[in-house]
């Protein structure tokens, strides 16, 4: 079984339990200001303003070197920043990165990093928290955390809780990352290229996944894949050269000439990157 949910689809009554808003977060937002990264002068990201809500699914796009990641990394603590990047009120800036995991900001990397040596099991018990020694593992896996059960059926790996996540498909792992944000209680899900080099099934797959995720959590996907971004998208942020160059759905992005020029004359609906 390969798909998110057990038969197929995304299994959406669980994947609501699972990810049930919780009303102390009902007004979850991020709330960028000013946002600036300089690496050894060279200014890779300028002073950018973006406001991303609960619901609306956000795709930031742009050629490479736009500063897409670098804006993740912003906000993940991985690279300095200045300006502003809030998320439920609370400062990111500054903070180092496990305390902004710990303020419900979760991210996935364009390559996967499940610890690959760990069945699909121990991956999410440990992004639950329920970090045990090796020992105690076997013993553990009789009470499964429900948060842990409802998260193996919403991202259909429920029949592959005891393989080793290093055996996964390449979309299974993409999930698997996916469903570790969850049940750690991720509220800010940053997505970097969750599709990249997903066969056509897996990456309808992943946007029934991120359909059924976006209402309940505040979603910015960064992503090259305009097919992808047309099935999936709410609202898109366009980069260029570390600014906003454009905002707006899908319609006014594809139509806005300023758009189509920095993808080199090619109409964003035709090209890919
Ligand atoms: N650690 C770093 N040190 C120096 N320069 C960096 C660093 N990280 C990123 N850059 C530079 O910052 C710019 C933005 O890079 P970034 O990776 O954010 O772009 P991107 O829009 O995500 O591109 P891609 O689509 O290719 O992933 C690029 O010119 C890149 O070379």
């Amino acid at each position: 079984m390969t798909s998110p949910g057990r038969h197929g689809g995304v299994d959406a009554e669980r994947l609501g339990k699972l990810i049930t808003p919780d009303p102390e977060t009902i007004h979850d937002y991020l709330e960028i200001r000013g946002l600036r990264v300089a690496f050894d002068g060279f200014v890779a990201v300028k002073d950018i303003d973006l406001t991303v809500t609960r619901g609306d699914l956000r795709f930031l796009i742009g050629p490479n070197g736009a500063g897409k990641t670098t804006v993740i990394d912003a906000i993940t603590g991985l690279v300095p920043a200045t300006g502003s990047a809030a998320f439920g009120r609370k400062e990111l800036l500054g903070k180092p990165v496990h305390r902004i995991a710990r303020l419900g900001v979760g991210r996935t990397f364009q390559t996967a990093s499940v610890i690959e040596e760990l069945d699909v099991l121990s991956n999410l018990d440990l992004a639950a928290g329920a970090s045990r020694p090796a020992v105690s593992r076997l013993r553990a896996r009789r009470g499964v955390p429900a948060s842990v059960e409802e998260a193996l059926e919403a991202i259909g790996l429920a029949d592959e809780r005891f393989r080793s996540a290093g055996a996964l498909a390449h979309g299974q792992k993409q999930w698997l990352e996916i469903g570790m944000l969850l049940v750690q209680g991720a509220r800010l899900l940053l997505l970097d290229e969750p599709v990249a080099g997903m066969s056509h099934s897996e990456r309808e797959q992943t946007a029934d996944l991120l359909r059924a995720i976006s209402p309940h959590r505040v979603v910015v996907v960064v992503e090259h894949d305009m097919e992808f971004l047309r099935a999936v998208a709410d609202s898109v942020t366009v980069l260029a050269a570390g600014e906003v160059l454009a905002q707006g759905t899908v319609a006014e992005i594809q139509n806005d000439p300023r758009v189509q020029e920095i993808y080199l004359g090619t109409p964003v609906h035709e090209g890919g990157r």
